[in-house]
């Protein structure tokens, strides 16, 4: 695909809805595109034993957010760390903006740049089938790559395809704590999808697997931006 302005794509998606799946296959087919998986970024902080790290593991153990003063500095420095807050660069957010208040500051730190958000996409996938995707989820903790055992299992058993180290089970997707992830994820939803459908950039793609999503995904993408 050629891409012939800026992409700055968030995707909105419940946890285990696919956004990591999705935001990998995405990459593959947009070449341009690179992405910042808010996750993955405070799981690294959590292995580098970092400040943030310390921070974050209480809060992700328990299923809840962390504070969006926080998280938002957290972005936006990452967002510089990159130099990607210009009106050239094209990204995706994959786990941020989660509120309607980091919403708005992500926008406060991008239009001085005159790089604001231009695609928001939210994945409607059915909760029931997301349920059943997250006890077969294991990752590879350092590059944050996803497997499942039903769906899409490693080659071989438990290892990274690329390494080969090791897969884990995050702590976070156990039932209980999964709940409360996704009990707060649609309380937060609905004013996000409002704020971002009041900027014209919302569009919504639904499907209960990832194969049937990303088609939609990627002419949703193709539309707008090339
Ligand atoms: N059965 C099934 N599992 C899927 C599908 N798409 C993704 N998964 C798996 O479901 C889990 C959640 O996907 P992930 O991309 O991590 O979702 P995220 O939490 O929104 O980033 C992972 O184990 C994926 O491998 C699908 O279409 N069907
Ligand atoms: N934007 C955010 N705001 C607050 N907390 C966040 C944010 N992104 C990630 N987190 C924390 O990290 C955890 C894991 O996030 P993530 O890997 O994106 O989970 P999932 O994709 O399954 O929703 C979240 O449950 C939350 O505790």
């Amino acid at each position: 695909m050629t891409v012939l302005k800026p992409i700055r794509l968030v995707l909105l998606g419940a946890p285990g809805s696919g956004k990591g799946t999705l935001t990998s296959r995405l990459l593959k087919n947009v070449p341009q595109l690179s992405a910042i998986s808010t996750g993955d970024l405070l799981r690294n902080e959590i292995a580098k034993k970092s400040e943030i790290g310390s921070v974050a593991s209480g809060y992700i153990k328990k299923g809840q957010l962390l504070p969006d003063k926080f998280m938002a500095e957290l972005v936006s420095s990452e967002l510089g760390n990159r130099q990607w807050l210009n009106n050239k660069a094209s990204f995706l957010l994959d786990g941020f903006p989660r509120t309607i208040n980091q919403a708005t500051e992500l926008d406060k730190s991008l239009q001085t740049h005159d790089a604001n958000i231009n695609l928001v996409v939210e994945l409607n996938v059915p909760p029931e089938v997301i349920l059943q995707r997250i006890s077969n989820r294991w990752v590879h903790q350092p590059s944050g790559r996803v497997y499942n055992l039903q769906y899409s299992p490693p080659k071989v058993p438990f290892k990274d395809d690329v390494t080969g180290e090791p897969l884990i089970q995050r702590p976070d997707d156990n039932p209980e704590t999964f709940k409360v992830r996704l009990d707060g994820y649609f309380k937060q939803l609905e004013p996000l999808k409002e704020f971002y459908q009041k900027k014209g950039v919302f569009d919504v793609v639904s499907g209960e697997t990832s194969d049937i999503v990303f088609p939609k995904l990627l002419e949703v993408v193709e539309k707008k931006f090339s």
